[in-house]
Order: C-alpha cells, then sequence, then structure tokens
C-alpha cells in the first residue's frame, strides 16, 4: 500500500491472498488515472472502491479484470484465474434462456443442473427457461450474480452492480449479495458511489483519489444498536469527508465528527497494531 494511504489498521501478514497489485499505473494519453497503485486483498474479504466521478475506479477494476491491455507500470499483478465481473447492466445473451444464459461458458458436469441451482440461489425458481426479456431490472441483475457464482470463482469483480436499481430493490440486493458470499466465499472487489452501500457490505474500504489509494478502512459493525447506528455514522461521516462532500456539522456529537472509524469495533483479522499514516500534505 502507497505510503500516502490513510490506514487505519495494519493487515496480518500470514493471511491468504487473492489480490496482489504491486505499482499499477494507467495513462490514458498524457493523464496518469492510477498512479503506481499498490493493493492486496485477503482471501474471502470483502472490499469496496469508493471514488468520485472519474476517478479512475473503473479503470482499476477492468485493469484487475484482464480486460485492459494497456496498463503499464514494473510491478505485478496477480489475480486468481478463476474470477467473474459484474457490471452495471446485466449484459445477458437476450437470444439466450436464462438456464443458458448462466450456464454459457461452463465447463464440466452437470452443466445445467449447476445453472439451475445458481438461478434458485438468488430466488429465480423455475425461471430458468424465461427470457432475459421477460425480466424486471433486478431480476436480471440477480441473474448476472447467478452467472458470476456458478463458476465459485476466487475474484467477484463488481463495477456498481445495483447502481441502475431503485432504492428497495438494491437493498434486497445487497441482503442477497451478502448470503451469497458466505455461500461461495469469494473476495469481492466492489466499486461503488453509495457510500452506505460500502458500509454495509464491505469489511474493508478504500478511497481512490487522484490515481492513488488514499484510504484504507476497516469495517466492522456492532451486533445492536445504538451502537450500529453510531459506527455507521462514523464511518460515513469519515468516508464523505474524504471524498470532499460538505457535511453539516452534528450537533449532539460535535467530537466524533472528524473521528476515523473505531479501531475497537473493527474486524479481528484487521485490527492488530493500529497504525495511522496521514496524507502529505
Ligand atoms: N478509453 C479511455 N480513453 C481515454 N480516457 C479514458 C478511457 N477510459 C477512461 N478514461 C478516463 O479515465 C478517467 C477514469 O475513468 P473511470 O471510468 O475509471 O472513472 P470512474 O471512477 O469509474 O468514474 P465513474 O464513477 O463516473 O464511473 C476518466 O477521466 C475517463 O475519462
Amino acid at each position: 500500500m502507497a505510503q500516502n494511504t490513510e490506514r487505519l489498521a495494519t493487515l496480518p501478514q500470514n493471511r491468504t491472498l487473492a489480490v496482489s497489485v504491486q505499482n499499477l499505473t494507467r495513462r490514458f494519453g498524457t493523464r496518469t488515472v492510477l498512479d503506481n497503485i499498490d493493493l492486496e486483498i485477503g482471501k474471502g474479504e470483502f472490499v469496496a472502491l469508493l471514488g468520485r466521478s472519474g476517478s479512475g475506479k473503473s479503470t482499476f477494476l477492468r485493469a484487475l479484470a484482464g480486460l485492459d491491455h494497456d496498463v503499464v507500470g514494473e510491478g505485478s499483478l496477480q489475480v486468481p484465474s478463476s474470477l467473474s465481473v459484474v457490471f452495471q447492466d446485466a449484459r445477458l445473451l437476450p437470444w439466450k434462456r436464462l438456464v443458458d444464459n448462466v450456464s454459457f461458458g461452463l465447463q464440466g458436469v452437470n452443466v445445467k443442473e449447476r445453472a439451475t441451482q445458481a438461478l434458485e440461489e438468488v430466488g429465480l425458481h423455475n425461471r430458468q427457461l424465461s427470457w432475459p426479456a421477460e425480466l424486471s431490472g433486478g431480476e436480471q441483475q440477480r441473474v448476472a450474480l447467478a452467472r458470476a457464482l456458478v463458476r465459485n470463482p476466487q475474484l467477484l469483480l463488481a463495477d456498481e452492480p445495483f447502481g441502475a436499481l431503485d432504492a428497495l430493490t438494491r437493498l434486497r440486493m445487497h441482503t442477497l449479495l451478502r448470503r451469497l458470499c458466505q455461500l461461495h466465499e469469494p473476495a469481492v472487489l466492489l466499486v461503488t458511489h453509495d457510500v452506505d452501500e460500502a458500509i454495509h457490505l464491505a469489511q474493508r474500504i478504500l478511497i481512490l483519489d487522484q490515481g492513488k489509494l488514499t484510504v484504507d478502512v476497516p469495517v466492522s459493525l456492532p451486533a445492536h444498536a445504538p451502537a450500529r447506528e453510531n459506527e455507521i455514522a462514523r464511518i460515513r461521516r469519515y468516508l464523505l469527508q474524504h471524498l470532499g462532500v460538505e457535511i453539516e456539522p452534528v450537533s449532539d456529537t460535535p467530537a466524533e465528527s472528524q473521528d476515523p472509524p473505531n479501531q475497537e469495533t473493527a474486524a479481528p483479522d484487521t485490527a492488530q497494531e493500529p497504525t495511522r499514516h496521514r496524507r502529505a500534505a
């Protein structure tokens, strides 16, 4: 991780890595969008990536997915060979039934059965013979998740997968994604604009700003209110400040508004020996 990243916890040294990126750089013409980025993601770890519009989140995800061959740098990019990508639009093949969309390119035995089971996992029971055009946007996105996870990927890359959905459907998709991740245990990198989505889903949140990962914080929410709500509010304020969003002061908790996420509630696997590197002035 770059020296100027604001980090609130030291990650365990001996954890198994799903992703290891060193010195990743991407330029478009003379413009450097990703500037010598370092990142490690542990096996099964759920990481959210926030950043202002145009900060390079999708560019970073595309580089990890192997969809960008113009990434430069002297460093290395190690990602598992079994990875799946989900985008904001479901990108289903309209001429194929759902079961054939999900099983498309799937190797091995019982391909149709596995695809049907994956559709059931996302709540689309008895819909395997439907066509994509017969589904709502949320249902199509569930098929995209089924297609991604039927491969049991070690890494799931998701680029604003719920960005086009209404608020209620998005909440349902959060619950579904959480359940699917418990089931399949992939490492996840979720690109999102939605600070609350990041807080509720991720174990760790990054912010990409001016080509660098400037924030890297663990998230561990207490199980019960009101401690949970307080911690969510505190992390939200912290992230919004680092995203450059003006925040109204909160009158009853003025001292907390500048504070980082609570060290004491940080996830056990990311809370050892807290260190903090302030961004260079
Ligand atoms: N193929 C390309 N050619 C030139 N510039 C590009 C190309 N792809 C991306 N960029 C530029 O790189 C920058 C980062 O784009 P990217 O899509 O990664 O940002 P983002 O953080 O995902 O944005 P958003 O949140 O708005 O989706 C933008 O300024 C964009 O114009």
